[in-house]
């Protein structure tokens, strides 16, 4: 194995980010140099004490955390956030002391932005939130676009119904504008949509395989899957839960998880269909001219290798 990759998480802890964070920190194939904030299932000042006490509990506190953003794109304040799926604090409800460490001076963009120039295509992001702080990288700094190595997000629901509303998926209906900045920006983007992450159910089985380990952050989360689970048999009346950012984030550790095809996605930013994500796989050559013209492609996840995942996720969790 060569250098581990260097990764960016941008996040909002979040269950499933707790788990996607742990499993990143049990993947020797990367390196987590840092780790950015976002709203989304909560608040950007919950998401960055959250961040913080997430490394924490790994013992990690030498990774940096640079708060993100609060407002949107276009300065919107009225947000969107998803406590209704992961608890008031975004962990559970498990009124967790406040971390010791402090965040960074710098923002989220301005992080991103040093970091892209310091390793020149060496930095993966991996998004896990809504696409704010990425799109004030590439708005701050015109070669960001060129400089980072990939961009993997998890969002969209490609040629599915979304989870907000049957149009939209959670992180591109936080900041739609943001969403459409990023898929239009030129930079290497691999989109991991809900289409994908709802193949990789982690179950009640698996929880309780979890629970019977030893392992420190399998105990942890333990204590916090119970609103996850909950949510999820009310919304979805499923006995397990997905698991979107663990899938997106191995997705960015090993690419053979998935497969993918590319094109031009687009995403709407007003009226009903706001979040939607629209992807054009340019098999067709139009007669008109469209908003699709001329963008660069991006790369939009098919299929997953869900066993797989599963198993590594279980494996990394419970290996610690
Ligand atoms: O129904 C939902 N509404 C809002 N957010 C959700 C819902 N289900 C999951 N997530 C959160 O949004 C991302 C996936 O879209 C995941 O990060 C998940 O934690």
């Amino acid at each position: 194995m060569g250098e581990p990759k260097k990764i960016i998480i941008d996040t909002d802890p979040g269950i499933d980010d707790a788990m996607a964070i742990f499993v990143a920190l049990q993947s020797p194939e990367v390196e987590v140099i840092g780790i950015t904030t976002i709203y989304g299932n909560v608040y950007t000042t919950l998401a960055t004490r959250n961040a913080l006490h997430l490394l924490e509990v790994a013992g990690r506190m030498d990774i940096p955390v640079a708060e993100g953003s609060h407002v949107t794109i276009t300065k919107g304040t009225k947000l969107r956030i998803a406590d209704f799926v992961h608890g008031n604090d975004g962990l559970g409800n498990q009124n967790f002391p406040p971390p010791v460490g402090k965040p960074i001076e710098q923002s989220a963009a301005a992080f991103l932005v040093q970091q892209a120039n310091l390793y020149p295509g060496k930095v993966t992001v991996v998004a896990l939130g809504p696409f704010t702080n990425i799109a004030l990288a590439i708005q701050l700094d015109p070669a960001f676009a060129k400089n980072i190595g990939q961009i993997v997000v998890l969002g969209g629901a490609f040629a599915v119904n979304g989870n907000v509303n049957p149009a939209s998926e959670a992180n591109i209906f936080g900041d739609p504008d943001a969403a459409d900045i990023v898929f239009t920006s030129g930079a290497d983007v691999l989109a991991v949509g809900i289409n994908v992450t709802h193949q990789v159910v982690l179950t009640d089985g698996d929880r309780n395989k979890l629970e019977k380990s030893n392992g420190k952050f399998a105990k942890y989360l333990c204590k916090i899957l119970d609103v996850y689970f909950s949510y999820h048999r009310d919304a979805y009346s499923t006995k397990g839960v997905y698991l979107h950012d663990p899938t997106a984030l191995l997705a960015a550790v090993n690419p053979s998880l998935i497969t993918y095809t590319e094109g031009v996605v687009r995403v709407q930013t007003v009226g009903i269909t706001r979040g939607l994500t629209l992807f054009y796989n340019k098999q067709k050559r139009f007669g008109e001219v469209t908003e699709w013209c001329d963008k660069p492609s991006v790369k939009v996840a098919v299929t997953v290798d869900a066993p797989s995942v599963l198993k590594l996720v279980m494996e990394r969790l419970m290996d610690a």
